[in-house]
């Protein structure tokens, strides 16, 4: 339970990844100012969190059983928290998805909404009416640079995450009104099972109902690419653990926070032109006649911040 004076933080997908690195390094504040309830949705999957916690278990840090897919699952760890009060809401829980639409059953496609669009939705829907009744409460999203700018592949991946930042827009000006904080973060690559489930998926499936072009198109020309950024612009799950601190103890949190500066260019590419030709052709290119001459990465940072860069991406040729 919370001393007087904490405040309580929930967070969701707490058995991996950035949900374990910040349910870990907020209940390791020195100052103690956090009770972090880290959940998750299979309490078997706990022992890396128990273990990396240390002497917080039990003290600065408790376990709780929530599924951001299932209503009850949701409504019952609410009710289970002391006078259901919760300071800060962190929604981590995510899945990725990647590959050629064609091979995506739409099951596949509704069960990423389901957890990165609804699930963030049922839990702010449980959460939100007390924090504005107490009028205080901050509420974190874990978003994406694949929210703000898609990247080829990541379709449906970056549409649960835009559908997740226009929600978002829309509620922080009711939110203020009732003095309760909702900020985004917006991590690039970041090394966690999600880069690892990725890997795994890959290599198992067959890409049924897809034509060979596109198969080669997404195994020997993105995939690459994808490894690439990731090895060249990875950032851990410490750094956005971190990050989230940072924007927890702001006086005035930002709204939006992008967590890698080395990755700011490519989202900001789509804001030096609204007709989005721009992001598109250079995309095209640096992926389709430059990726495959060289690091992709490296040719992506060299070719954003080169002066010229809009007279060589009106035509993807
Ligand atoms: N890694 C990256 O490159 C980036 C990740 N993100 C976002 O960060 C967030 C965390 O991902 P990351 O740590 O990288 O990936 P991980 O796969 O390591 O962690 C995802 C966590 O979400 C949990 N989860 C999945 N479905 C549910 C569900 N229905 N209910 C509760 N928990 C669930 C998983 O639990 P379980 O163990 O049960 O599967 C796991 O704990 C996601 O929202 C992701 O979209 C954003 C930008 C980049
Ligand atoms: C291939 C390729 C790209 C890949 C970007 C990737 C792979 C980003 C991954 C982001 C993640 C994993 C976000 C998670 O939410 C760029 C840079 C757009 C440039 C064009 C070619």
């Amino acid at each position: 339970m919370a001393s007087p004076g904490q405040k309580v933080v929930l967070i969701t997908g707490c058995s991996s990844g950035i949900g374990l690195r910040m349910a870990v390094m907020l209940a390791n504040d020195e100052q103690k100012r956090y009770h972090v309830i880290a959940t998750m949705r299979d309490l078997k999957r706990k022992d890396k969190l128990v273990e990396a916690a240390g002497d917080a278990y039990g003290k600065t840090l408790s376990l709780a059983v929530l599924d951001v897919c299932n209503d009850d699952s949701v409504k019952q760890c609410i009710n289970g928290i002391k006078d259901r009060h919760v300071d800060v809401l962190i929604n981590n829980a995510g899945i990725g998805l990647v590959g050629p639409l064609e091979s995506i059953p739409i099951e596949e496609m509704k069960k990423v909404f389901e957890t990165n669009f609804f699930g963030v939705i049922r839990m702010i829907k449980e959460v939100m009416p007390d924090m504005k009744k107490r009028k205080g409460g901050h509420i974190i999203v874990v978003s994406s640079v694949m929210g703000l700018q898609g990247v080829v592949f990541n379709d449906v991946y970056a549409a649960s995450k835009f559908a997740m930042e226009g929600f978002c827009e829309s509620l922080a000006v009711q939110l203020l009104k009732f003095n309760v904080t909702l900020s985004l973060i917006e991590p690039g690559p970041v090394h966690t099972e999600f880069e690892a489930k990725m890997i795994q998926d890959v290599k198992q499936k067959e890409y049924p109902g897809t034509d060979p072009d596109t198969v080669h198109y997404f195994k020997n020309v993105y995939l690459p690419s994808s490894v690439d950024i990731f090895e060249t612009l990875g950032q851990t799950p410490d750094d956005i653990a971190r990050c989230t601190k940072k924007v927890i103890e702001a006086s005035s949190p930002r709204f939006r926070n992008l967590t890698n500066p080395l990755y700011t260019p490519i989202v900001a590419l789509k804001y030096a032109d609204e007709t989005g030709g721009l992001s598109v052709h250079a995309f095209y290119h640096m992926l389709f006649n430059l990726g495959p001459l060289m690091h992709v990465s490296m040719t992506a940072m060299k070719y954003l911040t080169c002066g010229c860069l809009r007279s060589r991406t009106v035509s993807p040729n």
